[in-house]
C-alpha cells in the first residue's frame, strides 16, 4: 500500500514495485551484438551475465561501429560493461596483436579512487582470457614510483583519476600514449564537479586533437562520455571531446520533465520531516528498526562532512543502551548490533580500500560516508540509502540514491529534512523527483517499552516522544562521559555549520544558517551546550541575525511605548 502511494506521488505515474526483467534486460544475447565469443563466455561464466541490459544492448553496437557516444542512463544500469566490452572486442581484433610496448590504447577517466578500483576489477575479469591486453590503474594517493614502473612496462587499458593522470603525463617520460585510441569519461559530471575541469582540458591538450574527422578510420580517436545526469558543464565537455556523437538514453521510462535525472523506477523514495534537535535520535531509531527488522542488509548513511562521519562512527561504535530503562539490572548492550564502517576522503588510501572491499563483501553492514561514495560505486545488495545531511544539488541526490535499487533490485531511500528545509522538496520536484513522507510516528511506536498506549497518547510532537527523550538523554550522558567522542562531537558540530553555509545558488534560500537554532544543532550532536563557532563568516551571519532580532524588539518596544503615550 505504502509502495503504491509512493509510486503515485512519484511524478504522477504509477510504477510497479520492482522492475521486471524486460525493463532491465534486453531480449537479445551478447553474441548477437557482435562481441567476440570468448568475451561473451567471460561475461556469462566469470561475471554471471546471461543477457545484456537495455543500455548495453544499445551502446555496444554503436561503440563497435567506431562512433563517439554519449550515454545518459540511470544509475545501476550496467554502463561500465557497455563501454569496456566493446573496447576489449576492438582491441583483441587488431591485426597486429596488442603489445605492452604499444603503451596505452584506451584510457578510462573516473572521478574517485573507489571507482577506479571498481572499474579495474571488472576489467581484469573481462580480460582474463585476453592476457596480451594489459589492464592497469593510476590514482591519487598511490605510490608514484610503482605506478611509473607499471606505465614503463606498458598498460593497454588504463583506468585513472584525472589529477594523477596529468601528473604522469607531465612527469613520466616512459609513459607511451601516442597510440591512444579511446578516451572514456565515466561519471563525467562528477569529474567536473570535483573541480577537475582544468585538468581535463590539460589532459586533452597533452593527448593531442580529439576531433580528427579526417584521420584514417583505422586510427581515429573514439571518445565515450557516460553519466546518469547531464548538465551544462557535461554538455560543454561533450562538445569539446565528442565528435558527432550518438546519444544513448534508456528507452521509454521517463517523461520529458525528467530528462536530466534518471532514477530506477522501482526505487521507493521518502523524506522524513524532523526538527533539528531530534535528528540524531530519529536517525538512530530508524537504523535500529531497519537492522532489527531484517538482520541481513546493507544501509548507507550520507553526511556532509568527514568530521560528521567520524563522530557518528565513534558514537555508534561505543554507545551502550538498555532496552528496559525501568530495570537497573538490565545489561546494557550496543545500541546498534550491526557491523559499522566509515568512508571519507580524509582517511588514508589503504583504509579507504579496505572499507570499500569489506562493505562490498559483508552480507549485513552499515556504511557512514561522505559523498565520496555517492558516485558510480557498485555495492551489491544495498537496501537503503539515508541522506541524513541534505545533498545540495538535485544531481547529488540522484547519485546518492543510485547506490540502491540497482539493476532492477528493490531499494529504499530516506531524505532527512528539517521543517524549515521542506522547500527542498520543490527543488527536487522541478527535476521530476517526487518523494512521499516517511511515517515517523508509526516507526517510533514500534519500540515496545516506550509505546504503551498511555504514553503514546500523551505526546503531541516528535520532540516529546518518550522513546526519543530517553534516547537523547542516554546519548548526552554518553558524550559527556567520553572526552574523545565529546571532542569529535564539537568538531563535527562546527564543520556541519560551516558546510551548511556552503549551499549554493537558490538552495541558499532554503538552507540558511541564519534560520538555524544552534542550540538544537548542538543537540543533534548529543551536546548539551552549544560549542563556540570559530568561523568568522558564520559569526557575521549570526550576528546579523541577532541584530535583526534586536531591531525588531526595539521597534516593538517603540510602538508599544508610543501607543501608551498616545492613549495617555
Ligand atoms: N548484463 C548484465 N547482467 C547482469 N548484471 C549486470 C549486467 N551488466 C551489469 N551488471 C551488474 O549491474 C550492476 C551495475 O552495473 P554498473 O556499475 O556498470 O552500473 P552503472 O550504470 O555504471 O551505475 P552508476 O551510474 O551508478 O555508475 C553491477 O553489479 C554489474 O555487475
Amino acid at each position: 500500500m505504502e509502495q503504491k502511494k509512493n509510486n503515485k506521488n512519484n511524478g504522477g505515474r504509477i510504477k510497479e514495485e520492482s522492475n521486471t526483467p524486460s525493463e532491465v534486460f534486453a531480449s537479445c544475447s551478447f553474441s548477437s551484438l557482435g562481441l567476440h565469443p570468448t568475451l561473451c563466455d567471460q561475461l556469462k561464466e566469470r561475471m554471471g551475465f546471461d543477457a545484456p541490459t537495455l543500455v548495453q544492448a544499445q551502446a555496444i553496437p554503436v561503440v563497435l561501429s567506431g562512433r563517439h557516444v554519449l550515454v545518459n542512463a540511470a544509475t545501476g544500469t550496467g554502463k561500465t560493461v557497455a563501454y569496456l566490452a566493446p573496447i576489449i572486442h576492438l582491441l583483441q581484433k587488431f591485426d597486429q596483436r596488442v603489445q605492452r610496448s604499444d603503451g596505452t590504447l584506451a584510457l578510462v577517466l573516473v572521478p574517485t579512487r573507489e571507482l577506479c578500483m571498481q572499474v579495474h576489477e571488472i576489467l581484469q575479469k573481462l580480460l582474463h582470457r585476453f592476457h596480451w591486453i594489459v589492464p592497469g590503474y593510476i590514482m591519487g594517493g598511490e605510490n608514484r614510483s610503482k605506478e611509473k614502473a607499471r606505465l614503463r612496462k606498458g598498460v593497454s587499458i588504463l583506468v585513472a583519476t584525472p589529477g594523477r593522470l596529468l601528473d604522469h603525463l607531465k612527469n613520466t617520460a616512459s609513459f607511451v600514449h601516442t597510440n591512444l585510441r579511446w578516451i572514456v569519461f565515466d561519471e563525467a559530471d562528477r569529474i567536473l564537479e570535483l573541480g577537475y575541469g582544468k585538468d581535463i582540458e590539460d589532459i586533452l591538450n597533452f593527448l593531442g586533437t580529439i576531433k580528427n574527422k579526417d584521420a584514417d578510420p583505422e586510427v581515429r580517436m573514439q571518445n565515450l562520455l557516460l553519466s546518469a545526469t547531464l548538465n551544462e558543464k557535461v554538455n560543454q565537455l561533450a562538445n569539446i571531446s565528442l565528435e558527432n556523437p550518438v546519444t544513448i538514453e534508456e528507452p521509454g521510462k521517463l517523461n520529458s520533465s525528467e530528462k536530466e535525472y534518471r532514477l530506477p523506477s522501482q526505487l521507493v523514495q521518502r523524506y522524513i520531516k524532523v526538527p533539528c534537535g531530534s535528528r540524531l535520535v530519529v536517525l538512530l531509531s530508524i537504523l535500529k528498526h531497519l537492522f532489527e527488522r531484517e538482520a541481513s542488509q546493507k544501509v548507507v548513511v550520507f553526511f556532509s562532512t568527514c568530521d560528521a562521519v567520524d563522530f557518528h562512527y565513534s558514537l555508534i561504535s561505543g554507545f551502550l543502551w538498555s532496552a528496559m530503562p525501568q530495570s537497573e539490572k538490565e545489561q546494557r548492550t550496543k545500541f546498534l548490533g550491526c557491523k559499522t564502517l566509515r568512508l571519507h576522503g580524509s582517511m588514508n588510501p589503504e583504509d579507504r580500500k579496505t572499507t570499500f572491499q569489506t562493505f562490498k563483501t559483508e552480507k549485513s553492514a552499515l556504511l557512514l560516508s561522505t559523498d565520496v561514495s555517492a558516485r558510480g560505486l557498485d555495492i551489491p545488495k544495498v537496501r537503503c540509502i539515508i541522506q541524513y545531511d541534505s545533498p545540495g544539488e538535485a544531481t547529488e541526490y540522484v547519485h546518492r540514491v543510485g547506490r540502491t535499487a540497482r539493476l532492477g533490485e528493490k531499494g529504499d531511500s530516506i531524505l532527512f529534512l528539517q521543517p524549515l528545509e521542506i522547500d527542498y522538496l520543490k527543488d527536487l520536484e522541478k527535476h521530476g523527483v517526487a518523494l512521499s513522507e516517511y511515517p515517523v510516528l508509526k516507526l517510533l511506536s514500534s519500540f515496545p517499552s516506550y509505546s504503551s498506549k498511555n504514553q503514546a497518547n500523551k505526546f503531541v510532537s516528535i520532540e516529546m516522544h518518550p522513546w526519543l527523550v530517553a534516547l537523547q538523554r542516554g546519548l548526552e550522558s554518553f558524550i559527556s562521559s567520553e572526552p574523545k567522542v565529546n571532542k569529535l562531537a564539537k568538531d563535527a558540530f562546527s564543520s556541519w555549520v560551516r558546510a551548511y553555509t556552503a549551499h549554493r545558488g537558490e538552495l541558499k534560500q532554503i538552507f540558511t544558517v541564519k534560520k538555524l537554532h544552534l542550540g538544537h544543532v548542538a543537540k543533534s550532536f548529543a551536546l548539551k551546550d552549544q560549542p563556540s563557532i570559530v568561523n568568522k563568516s558564520i559569526q557575521k551571519q549570526l550576528k546579523r541575525k541577532r541584530d535583526d532580532k534586536q531591531k525588531i524588539k526595539s521597534k516593538k518596544r517603540f510602538i508599544s511605548k508610543s501607543r501608551v503615550v498616545s492613549s495617555e
